[in-house]
């Protein structure tokens, strides 16, 4: 006799770019044993529009209150980092598992030891997928013979604006003609000063050696159209290089379509009870 998991009732928490493509990939049964519980946004239009485009048709809130209080089994949060922070403890409060993709959040060490003290107090998990890098496999099963891991960034000025770092910086983005390196500093500050575009970072140094000795160097670079992350790890192992260039979402320049691919491959491997691959 066959017996399954039952199926994985899902709430997403940010229905912009990741959101949708997960939403969507839930609804179409992309991602079997799982179907969409519920969807949250800041942004009321924003969960109510993702709503019309699906066949299934979550309710939809602009409230997480009222979000919290439809039945889900695991919640991907989505959003920003300041909804990682507020939120992801919250959830598994409540006895539900949670995936995070707002990963920089997890670099507040305080908010990563009371995030897994919710976990291990209500036994739910906490996902955190390998987003838009790779090898994230390798650096886990390296991570206490590491010496030194970097992370470098190259992404357009286009893909860099906004960010809080050039609130205070001499840089201006608009005056960077050539390949120009920007930032250089821990994974920790980095988290901090480029919220949106270098979760990968705090992924990395959670996976390794933790996020003040994980290296962050950022390069903007006009001539690029894609995202580039290059992981440079050294250690009584041997050395690892993994250089991934994506592509960019086309909703969001900033997310490389990596990030949404992983989001999706990560809830299927956490839904489907059939074979996992990788470590
Ligand atoms: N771990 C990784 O490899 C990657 C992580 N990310 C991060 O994932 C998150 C989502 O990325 P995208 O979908 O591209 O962003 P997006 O900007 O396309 O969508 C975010 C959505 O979340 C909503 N939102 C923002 N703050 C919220 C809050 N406090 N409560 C509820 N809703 C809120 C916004 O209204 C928007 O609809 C971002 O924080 C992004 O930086 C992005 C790419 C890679
Ligand atoms: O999508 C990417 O290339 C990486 C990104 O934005 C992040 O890690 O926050």
């Amino acid at each position: 006799m066959l017996v399954h998991m039952p199926a994985r009732r899902v709430g997403i928490i940010g229905c912009g770019t990741i959101g949708s493509q997960l939403a969507i990939a839930v609804d179409t049964g992309a991602v079997r044993n799982a179907s969409l519980a519920s969807l949250f946004d800041v942004v009321q239009n924003s969960a109510q529009a993702l709503k019309q485009k699906l066949r299934t048709s979550p309710p939809a809130f602009s409230d997480f209150d009222d979000f919290m209080k439809t039945d889900c089994d695991i919640i991907v949060e989505a959003a920003s980092q300041e909804a990682a922070k507020k939120f992801a403890a919250k959830v598994l409060r409540a006895g539900k598992d949670v995936m995070v993709m707002s990963v920089g959040a997890l670099a507040d060490k305080a908010l990563l030891a009371e995030v897994l003290k919710e976990a291990e107090k209500s036994g739910r998990r906490l996902y955190v997928p390998t987003g838009a890098i790779a090898g994230i496999d390798a650096i886990r099963a390296v991570r206490h013979l590491l010496d030194s891991v970097t992370l470098t960034t190259t992404k357009s000025p286009k893909a860099l604006a906004g960010a809080p770092f050039f609130e205070t910086s001499k840089v201006k983005l608009d005056e960077v003609k050539e390949r120009t390196t920007i930032y250089e500093g821990t994974a920790a500050d980095a988290v901090r000063a480029f919220p949106a575009n270098v979760n990968v970072a705090a992924v990395l140094s959670l996976a390794g050696i933790g996020v003040d000795r994980t290296m962050v160097r950022i390069i903007a670079d006009p001539a690029f159209t894609t995202n580039q992350h290059e992981i440079t790890a050294k250690g009584s192992f041997g050395e690892f290089r993994f250089t991934v260039n994506n592509v960019p979402s086309p909703g969001n320049p900033k997310t490389s379509y990596l990030a949404v691919l992983s989001a999706i491959e990560c809830l299927r491997s956490v839904c489907d009870d059939g074979m996992r691959i990788g470590s």
